[in-house]
């Protein structure tokens, strides 16, 4: 039978480290707390009856959030035969409090002190054989970093389960407390000794969900009664006081600090990055520059290399030489060439810009400049009511939304936590950088701004929502306090940011090989059939396909929004909806309906037939209903497991799309009124909706309101 170890230990302590190095996998690493929030399972290298599992990071054994639920019913329920408990050696102090909890489960416990190059650095000593006889548990250092100690870490963790030998907790606390603990445990029938610590300690706390599993549960009213007169305090507060004390009483002579304290280095980036006025222009620029180098420098040189020669010059008319040449059938090389090509190529061509996107977002990811975005973001979501935790799972988005719906886990108060779900996917993931780009290229001439105007669009937009939602009946409520520990600065190794960057442009390649090419075989046949001159077939004009068809019977809806341009507006059309498959197949289409192929031909700029197609400013507006209406199939599968609720996730759905479409038209209405002075009634329809969202965004919110009327009437009663 295969032996299960479990790994557990705060959050941030690099539990996820030690799993890919251990596995071999490639599960997301970040430099903040909550990275993980689901329990992933893989078989050690060179072991092959030994599982691993990663756990979610906790800070103790009385859950609040659903990842924490996750760590704790695994252990509780499963009960792996042993604990690797991973204390980040930079933090021990704090961290033995979750190892003092780990240890009463009865599960061998043995503990890896992690972060040892750092703590080494530091200049303080971790007196580990010391450690290990206080808290009866073998303890090992390590570095899951740099790889060091893990495999001796790895190979103790297995001997000690597979020996099965049932753990005994070595640390005591107070008298008093002890002796209740141990009526309590004399109480709980039915159960291995080893265990009965642990649930007597967490039905004197209280703990409203251990009921549900024991089998039966004493009555330990007079304990816990018994305990609160003693120590005149609430049965849970005294046992974390317990632990605490008792952590306070071994870490002095398990530790030695330097002496010198000194400011460190983080600490020193932290003045300057966090500081109250710089913070959000550092921000921005940052943002800006991400942006600017992957969409307009390095990664617009890289992309138009492969648009422009190895797609347009080499690959397209290769492609068609070769299946004329071999005398395939018409329809068949239109399929490869003007379908697959065109469409999965449009795709690919992006590929390099993606790269270097996903390349800065791993560094600043695993740097722990992320960790102090959420902290800059707080301080400006609480004035709106709104909680900066909201902010982690939009900076995961920004790489790829069904991550980031999931980060919301980590939200306490469920309100919040819908509100993320359904805000998160504004942020432009990877997948609509495409549509950035082609759009930039097409439009603007790759301005710089375009791409950076997005993500802060986004971000208001969440704002935005954020507020306009909180002032209606079904999210009010003050934001759950945020707290996050900073972690410490730190660079990213370079295979780590490969890696990263690696694992994610490969399930956007993976993506493109599937779905995409799938979707645009799809297209390519409603674009190529259809009914010309009264019979059914292959159609010469591209207006008469069943796609056309189709793309018209909808295209009224978005002709407010000025996708009509030369009667072109079913284009756009067809390409938004086929975007809610996957983001990525907007570009898709539009390399299959405007030829990406046949336009590079006669040499013309690759994307010039699109920019004849729109003006600049329904193209701006085009863009950003993409980047906010509902996301690609991935992603609102996930919206509807996340909420777990048809009803929430229709609303979901329903809000991203309108805001999309509000947003989108006062843009092209607004915008065209600037440029060119057109009035019309769709002017006015979006002077009304500006005006209406201002009245939704400033509105006060029902406390306050009424307020306001008790000051009427105390005018009027004078
Ligand atoms: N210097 C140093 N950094 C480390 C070490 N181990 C992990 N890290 C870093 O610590 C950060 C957190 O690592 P993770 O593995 O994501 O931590 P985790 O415990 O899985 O975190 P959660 O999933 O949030 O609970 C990352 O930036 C790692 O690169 C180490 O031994 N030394
Ligand atoms: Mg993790």
């Amino acid at each position: 039978m295969a032996v299960k170890i479990a790994l557990a230990g705060n959050p941030n302590c690099g539990k996820t480290t030690l799993f890919n190095a251990l596995t071999g996998s490639n599960q997301f690493v970040g430099n903040w707390p909550g990275v993980t929030v689901e329990k992933k399972e893989g078989k050690l290298k060179g072991h092959k009856d030994v599982v691993i599992m990663d756990l979610p990071g906790i800070y103790s054994l009385s859950p609040y959030t659903l990842e924490e639920v996750v760590a704790r019913n695994y252990l509780i329920a499963e009960r792996p035969d042993a604990i690797l408990n991973i204390v980040d050696g930079t933090n021990i102090e704090r961290n033995l409090y979750l190892s003092t909890q780990l240890m009463e489960l009865g599960i061998p416990v043995i503990m890896a002190v992690n972060m040892m190059d750092v703590v080494e650095k530091s200049g303080e000593k971790i007196h580990t054989d010391k450690l290990s006889k206080k808290l009866g548990c073998e303890v090992v250092e390590i570095s899951a970093l740099k790889g060091t100690g893990i495999k001796e870490a790895a190979e103790k963790a297995v001997k000690l389960a597979e020996s099965r030998k049932a753990a005994v907790v070595a640390h005591e606390f107070s008298k008093e407390a002890e002796d209740i603990i141990a009526e309590v445990e004399g109480k709980i029938k039915g159960m291995p000794e080893e265990q009965k610590r642990f649930f007597a300690i967490k039905l004197l706390e209280k703990d409203d969900k251990i009921n549900e599993m024991m089998t039966n549960v004493p009555d330990v009213s007079a304990e816990i009664k018994e305990m609160e007169d003693k120590f005149d305090d609430d049965t849970e507060s005294v046992i974390t006081n317990e632990r605490y004390v008792y952590i306070s009483s071994i870490i002095g002579d398990c530790v030695t600090k330097n002496t010198k304290e000194k400011l460190t280095t983080s600490d020193r980036i932290d003045r300057i990055v966090t500081n109250r006025w710089a913070a959000l222009p550092i921000f921005a620029l940052v943002m800006f520059i991400v942006y600017y180098v992957s969409v307009t420098t390095v990664g617009a040189l890289l992309t138009d290399w492969t648009n422009d020669t190895l797609f347009a010059e080499w690959i397209i008319p290769g492609a068609q030489s070769f299946f004329e040449g071999i005398g395939c059938a018409d329809w068949l090389t239109g399929l490869i060439v003007d379908g697959v090509i065109s469409g999965v190529g449009a795709v690919l061509g992006f590929v390099p810009q993606m790269l270097v996107l996903f390349i800065f977002l791993a560094f600043l990811e695993s740097c722990g400049y992320m960790a102090r975005v959420a902290f800059i973001m707080d301080r400006i979501f609480r004035k709106f009511g709104l909680s900066g935790k909201s902010f982690i799972p939009m900076l995961i988005g920004s790489g790829c939304g069904v991550p980031g719906i999931m980060a919301s886990r980590t939200i306490e108060n469920d309100r919040d936590r819908k509100m993320t779900i359904m805000t998160t996917t504004f942020v432009p993931c990877g997948a609509k950088l495409p549509i950035i780009a082609m759009i930039a290229g097409a439009f603007f001439d790759n301005s710089g701004w375009v791409a950076t105007s997005c993500y802060f669009v986004g971000i208001a937009a969440i704002i935005c929502s954020g507020i306009i939602l909180k002032k209606t009946k079904m999210f009010a409520g003050d934001p759950a306090p945020f707290v996050m520990e900073l972690p410490a600065y730190h660079w990213p190794t370079v295979s780590n940011v490969l890696r990263s960057m690696w694992e994610r442009g490969w399930s956007f390649i993976k993506k493109a090989g599937t779905i995409i090419l799938l979707s645009t075989i799809v297209l390519w046949f409603l674009m190529s059939f259809g009914w010309e001159s009264g019979s059914f077939g292959m159609v010469e004009e591209l207006n008469n396909s069943i796609l056309a068809s189709i793309g018209s019977a909808i295209a009224w809806i978005f002709t407010p929004l000025g996708w009509t341009n030369a009667g072109e507006g079913w284009k756009m059309a067809v390409a938004a909806i086929t975007g809610l498959i996957a983001k990525e197949n907007v570009v898709a289409t539009f390399g299959m309906l405007y030829g990406f192929g046949e336009v590079a031909e006669d040499g013309a700029e690759i994307w010039g037939n699109l920019a004849a197609a729109m003006t600049p400013i329904a193209a701006y507006g085009f863009l950003v209903f993409n980047l906010l209406c509902a996301p690609c199939f991935a992603a609102m599968g996930a919206i509807k497991r996340e909420m777990n609720n048809a009803k929430w996730f229709w609303f979901a759905i329903g809000y991203q799309c309108g805001l999309a479409y509000v947003v989108s038209l006062c843009i092209y209405q607004i915008g065209t009124l600037i440029t060119t002075g057109t009035f019309g009634i769709g002017t006015v329809v979006a002077f009304l909706l500006v005006i209406g969202f201002l009245y939704l965004l400033f509105r006060p919110y029902k406390e306050s309101s009424s307020l306001k009327v008790d000051a009427k009437k105390v005018v009027s009663a004078k």
